[in-house]
């Protein structure tokens, strides 16, 4: 049975990345998806604008939404204070599974909680079963037509405060025009857009950054 292209990315990064380095965990992700095989991680370009925004909110507890292969559980997770802590929420397993690996051998996996299931079934159990008050950040990233349903259900179980903040991937490619439109519209939101480019491409993307104003 071949590889999958996840696989052969964390195969790449287990053969040419240094172990505990997070950093070149994230250049070596990079440079495979740029020159080899092309791949949806947030990127080098987008990531930049996702390191401000940590840098700027600083959380205690963050979220991430889409795992995928652990590219921005890494990116998120390098720049976390003692104590804060990454949940991030993947409901295939086989990428769960290449994520876990990616994120210990990157050295973040005191910082960060990798919870398999589908979205939906998570967030209501945040506060419960894994001890949330409330969300600093949230990094939207799974499939976009679901980024405004979670959203609305973060809201509904009391996961955010005044000043969390969201910051969605692909408001351009692939889009998430239903979400730009509920939370451009929606007065408890403060939003910002980072017009950016589609990873490792010359594509026009962008993301948005909804403070939630309580
Ligand atoms: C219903 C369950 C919901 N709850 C869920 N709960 C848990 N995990 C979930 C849920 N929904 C999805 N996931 C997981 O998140 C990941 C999904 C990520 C999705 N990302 C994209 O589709 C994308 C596309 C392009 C793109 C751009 C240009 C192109 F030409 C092609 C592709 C670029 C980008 O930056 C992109 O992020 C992962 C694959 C999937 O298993
Ligand atoms: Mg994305």
């Amino acid at each position: 049975m071949n590889q999958s292209k996840e696989q052969r990315i964390l195969n790449f990064v287990l053969q040419n990345a240094v172990r505990g380095d997070p950093c070149s965990v994230l250049d070596t992700i990079d440079k495979y998806c740029s020159q080899k095989e092309w791949a949806m991680n947030v990127g080098d370009e987008k990531g930049l604008i996702l390191d401000k925004t940590l840098e700027e909110v600083n959380p205690s507890v963050a979220l991430e939404l889409g795992t995928y292969c652990g590219y921005s559980a890494v990116r998120i997770a390098r720049l976390l204070k003692p104590g804060a802590r990454l949940l991030t929420v993947e409901f295939n397993p086989e990428f769960a599974a290449i994520a876990k690996q990616m994120i210990e051998f990157a050295g973040v996996q005191d910082k960060v909680k990798l919870l398999e299931g589908p979205s939906e079934e998570i967030i209501p159990q945040l506060k419960k079963k894994y001890e949330v008050g409330t969300l600093d950040f949230v990094f939207l990233d799974h499939w976009k037509d679901r980024y405004t349903p979670d959203t609305i259900l973060l809201q509904e179980c009391n996961l955010l405060k005044k000043g969390s903040v969201l910051l969605a991937d692909n408001i351009i490619v692939p889009g998430a025009p239903e979400f730009i439109n509920y939370i451009r519209n929606n007065p408890r939101f403060q939003c910002t857009n980072y017009p950016s480019h589609l990873e490792y491409m010359k594509v026009v993307d962008a993301m948005e950054k909804a403070v939630f104003l309580g």
